[in-house]
């Protein structure tokens, strides 16, 4: 749609989000990190000039590992990429640099791939970087031990063979180390467990057990994920190693048997003594990638390298429970299901063993006297650990950014506040009405016990209805969906004394949203409506207005929604780290040849799922108002804003970061950028970095099109 009119705001609108979805973000960070594409180049520029001249490139990409086995003089050089876009992109490019006719290109997986099908005879070298945070999230090691069977030449056997390097086959990287590491770090863990007893006045003790979708047993279970990843040196608040780093895992990729090998491994246990006092909130997980013999890359959190790191959240063990220096701690490690594997099952302190494989309450804490050998204890501990019958089945899911959502005590209590006003505010009307009855208008007679209807509309996990009920006299709706959800805010609701009949649930997911926005009941109008307005990544939610307008109708006199009004802030920064993920930074990067224009097809110009407070960045003016939406007011809204902002540091502008602050009322706001807050940031990068000096005068020009926002920039 966007190649036919490019102008056309709705396509391009959806082309951000499915060039987003398209191409990952990793593919403009991997191509602009030029140490990465260098010791590849190196690595098989050696390989080829020992004798491997027939190359499969798996996993190609935009095709640049293979064009660097081509310009090394390989004399046959294959490639496959499972993506439909990246394999149009791998084409595109490889004509670009003038190899169309050398490098057969292959749209599928390399384990679908078959000698003489489709490449004509078993290859010396397979060259692939399909990895993730957590090494084997791409399934490289399938794809090497197919590869072994299916696609490469024997290996090499032994050093006194005298077959010439061509007749056997190689994996470039060669293998990998694993390192881990037990972390104290608060920013996982607000994401990952509850850390609140009480939010917006209501007690939180009978939520029963809270999960988000990362689970650290060893149990696999299909709607849980094995890891999460994150960028340790980029979160909020840092972290605190509780451990030294640990080798994990050795695997050789030019060894069959350990490559087969590998999932029936028996689980390893490993003993780490702790080096500082913390809370155990997670262990981080990375790796060393050898390309051969003589480099390696790593994603390790103290390296300068770009890449995140696999994190598996701890959440077993009660709040509060400090390691100490002198404990040791007991992870196990596995790989049975082709996913790396961590969890800490136990600690051992002054001769007893706390097991943490266990809920809280269930917690058996063996001591020396009871327990005289608690290397049998633990022994047993783990031994049941395999079985997993001790892992409490009867929990309730909740995203990690709704984790989060819970426990930002400043939201909830911001919303207590506005709609304890609120209530407030109606019933006192409410009475003077009564006292002084309008005979005008026979339907202004109120009936002061009317409990008010409140109708939260929120996205996913909320509390907000609770919170509205607990105002008392009010009658409050949700738009939770999930069975489980509905169940926990039933029983945060009878521990709070909120009464069954003040809570009732509707489902958002009426085919139109006309569905969940409607009256509460033939004769009644709803006192106030809970927007849900900023998503998670930083965007505003599509449809807001929309959204806001229908709710607008169906308010009571008086009635208000939540929130009225949002105000989007910005500041100029120069930021290469935004440039490096979001385009690739010409030709130098990428060995010299020419990829930077077709991947950049994908550019996106807004920038989400950012850390504003981490992120790497120079600030080169003030925060400024950008933007400001009406929800109670439409006609004081508008689409374009012009916008003067003074540069206060001399530099090159590359982003306009923004941020909001939510108004529930008059006074009370919320801020995105809160400490924490629950959303990310998002920011509007410049077409063409501006460079600026000191006074200059910027004018943004702003626009909101279908929720979208865009930004550009002139002096
Ligand atoms: C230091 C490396 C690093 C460390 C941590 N995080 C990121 C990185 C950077 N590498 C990320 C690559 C990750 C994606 S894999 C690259 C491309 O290969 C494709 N594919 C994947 C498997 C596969 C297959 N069996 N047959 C054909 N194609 C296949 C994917 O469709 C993708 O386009």
């Amino acid at each position: 749609a966007l190649k036919l009119r490019p102008d056309y705001p709705e396509a391009r609108e959806n082309f951000y989000r499915v060039a987003n979805w398209l191409v990952e973000r990793w593919h403009f960070l991997m191509l602009n990190d030029r140490g990465r594409n260098q010791k590849y180049q190196q690595a098989i520029q050696k390989a080829v000039q020992s004798g491997c001249n027939t190359v499969l490139d798996i996993g190609t990409g935009t095709g640049i590992l293979g064009m660097c086995a081509k310009k090394a003089g390989a004399a046959e050089v294959y490639a496959c990429e499972l993506s439909k876009t990246m394999y149009e992109l791998a084409c595109e490019v490889v004509t670009a640099n003038g190899m169309e006719g050398s490098i057969k290109i292959l749209h599928m997986k390399s384990l679908e791939m078959e000698v003489p099908k489709d490449i004509p005879h078993r290859v010396s070298l397979v060259v692939t970087e399909t990895v993730d945070a957590g090494l084997f999230g791409e399934g490289i090691i399938e794809s090497l031990v197919h590869a072994w069977h299916h696609l490469l030449l024997p290996p090499q056997r032994g050093e006194n063979e005298f077959s010439e390097q061509s007749a056997t086959g190689r994996v470039i990287p060669a293998g990998a180390t694993v390192f881990g590491m037990a972390v104290e770090c608060v920013e996982i863990r607000r994401h990952h467990r509850l850390c609140v007893s009480e939010v917006g006045g209501l007690s939180m003790a009978a939520t029963g057990e809270l999960r988000s979708p990362v689970s650290c047993s060893s149990e696999p279970d299909d709607s849980m994920e094995p890891y999460t990843t994150e960028r340790l040196s980029r979160l909020p608040g840092g972290y605190k190693p509780l451990t030294e780093a640990f080798k994990a895992l050795n695997i050789d990729f030019n060894n069959l048997q350990e490559l087969e090998g590998l999932s029936s491994r028996e689980v390893q246990q490993i003993c780490l003594p702790i080096i500082q006092e913390g809370e155990l909130d997670a262990l981080a997980v990375w790796f060393q990638l050898h390309l051969d013999e003589e480099s390696s890359l790593s994603t390790g959190p103290q390296e300068d390298t770009c890449w995140e790191q696999a994190i598996y959240p701890f959440s077993l063990v009660a709040l509060g429970f400090v390691l100490q220096p002198g404990d040791k701690l007991i992870i196990e490690i596995s790989c049975r299901d082709a996913y790396l594997r961590l969890c800490s099952v136990a600690v051992l302190r002054e001769g007893h063993e706390i097991r943490l494989d266990r809920h809280p309450d269930a917690q058996s804490s063996g001591n020396a006297s009871k327990n005289p050998n608690p290397e049998a204890e633990l022994c047993n501990a783990l031994a049941c650990l395999q079985t997993g019958q001790n892992q409490t089945k009867d929990f309730c899911m909740l995203e990690c950014s709704e984790m989060a959502l819970l426990n930002n005590l400043d939201y909830h209590q911001s919303f207590c506040s506005a709609l304890g006003k609120l209530v407030s505010r109606l019933k006192v009307k409410c009475q003077k009405q009564e006292q002084r009855p309008d005979l005008t208008d026979p339907a202004s007679s109120t009936n002061c016990t009317d409990p008010l209807y409140v109708l939260d509309v929120s996205e996913g996990f909320s509390l907000l209805s609770l919170i509205a009920a607990s105002q008392g006299n009010v009658k409050a709706y949700s738009s939770v969906e999930k069975d489980k959800q509905q169940e926990v805010l039933k029983r945060i609701a009878r521990s709070n004394n909120i009464s069954e009949q003040h809570l009732e649930f509707w489902l958002n997911h009426m085919e139109d949203e006309q569905g969940m926005l409607k009256r509460p009941s033939q004769e009644k109008l709803w006192s106030a409506i809970i927007l849900d307005c900023v998503e998670t990544c930083g965007l505003i939610r599509q449809k807001l207005m929309e959204k806001a307008s229908l709710a607008r109708c169906l308010l009571e006199e008086g009635g208000h929604i939540f929130p009225e009004r949002i105000v989007v802030h910005g500041m100029l920064v120069e930021s290469d780290i935004l440039l490096l993920e979001s385009a690739v930074q010409g030709q130098e990067p990428t060995l010299g040849f020419n990829i930077a224009p077709f991947i950049n097809q994908f550019t996106v110009p807004v920038h989400v799922f950012l850390d504003f407070s981490t992120l790497e960045c120079r600030h080169l003016s003030e925060p400024v108002e950008l933007f400001v939406l009406d929800l109670m007011d439409a006609n004081t809204n508008y689409t374009n804003r012009e916008v003067k902002v003074q540069a206060t540091s001399a530099g090159r502008i590359t982003a306009v970061p923004f941020w909001y602050h939510i108004y529930l009322d008059q006074e009370i706001s919320v801020s995105t950028l809160s400490q924490n807050s629950h959303w990310k940031q998002a920011a509007a990068v410049l077409q063409q970095p501006l460079e600026v000096r000191v006074g200059d005068w910027v004018h943004l020009a702003v626009r909101l099109h279908k929720s979208t926002i865009s930004i550009s920039a002139h002096v």
